[in-house]
């Protein structure tokens, strides 16, 4: 299983659809359209913050049972950005420390290795799409969700700029598998034929390697 990461804008959707397409494996996504939680959360994440994870969690575990059919089926998500984003909310103080603690050993529960599985819940290969703070902010305002934009919710700004530092430490000490990153902000891989080229050439490569 090839598993995406990286920041909200930074390319997932449309690099595992590309990479599906490429390799011919099966592309697994989870729907942002289709969430009714998301929209109330950014509305009132104190009461929302900890729902939503649990709607994540299950969601995503459902995607990594489907998916690791095959070693190189593509999701476009980690269940782990989940916990990095749930532990940024918590510090915000948008959930208690129970809830903490419940979310951190059920995670632990979900993602456990067991030895007489057929499969296992961890990515083959994680690519992580690193942009810059300021690409990230003009993704999120082109794209134009109504509820992350900044215009209409100021308080956004420092959220993002804090999901920004935090995913830079999280994937400098992501261990869970092999990984790679692929610099999105010059390698614009929707926009331009050559970049994608590139980036499928240096994936090829990586798989290659493993
Ligand atoms: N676990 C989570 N907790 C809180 N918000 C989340 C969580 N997972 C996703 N989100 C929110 O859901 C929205 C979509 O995020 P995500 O990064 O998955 O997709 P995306 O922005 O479409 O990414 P890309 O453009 O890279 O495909 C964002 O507003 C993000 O903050």
């Amino acid at each position: 299983m090839l598993v995406l990461s990286g920041t909200i804008g930074a390319g997932k959707t449309s690099l595992t659809n590309l990479l599906a397409k490429h390799l011919n494996k099966p592309a697994f996504y989870e729907s942002v359209d289709d969430n009714k939680i998301l929209p109330l959360f950014y509305k009132d994440p104190q009461k929302y913050a900890f729902l939503l994870q649990i709607y994540f969690l299950n969601k995503r575990l459902d995607s990594i049972k489907a998916a690791n059919a095959d070693q190189e089926s593509v999701m476009d998500r980690s269940i782990f950005e989940d916990s990095l984003l749930f532990h940024l909310n918590a510090d915000l103080g948008r959930a208690t420390n129970t809830e903490v603690d419940i979310y951190d050993s059920l995670l632990q529960n979900m993602m456990q290795e067991l030895p007489e599985a057929t499969y296992q819940k961890n990515p083959d290969l994680l690519i992580h799409i690193n942009i810059s703070f300021d690409t990230m902010l003009q993704r999120i305002k082109k794209r134009g969700r109504s509820y992350e934009q900044i215009d209409t919710d100021p308080s956004l700004y420092n959220y993002y700029k804090e999901l920004d530092q935090r995913y830079t430490d999280w994937y400098a000490n992501y261990d869970k598998s092999p990984k790679m990153q692929i610099n999105g902000d010059d390698l614009d891989f929707v926009e331009d034929p050559a970049a994608r080229q590139k980036v499928l050439t240096l994936i090829d490569e990586k798989i290659a390697s493993l």
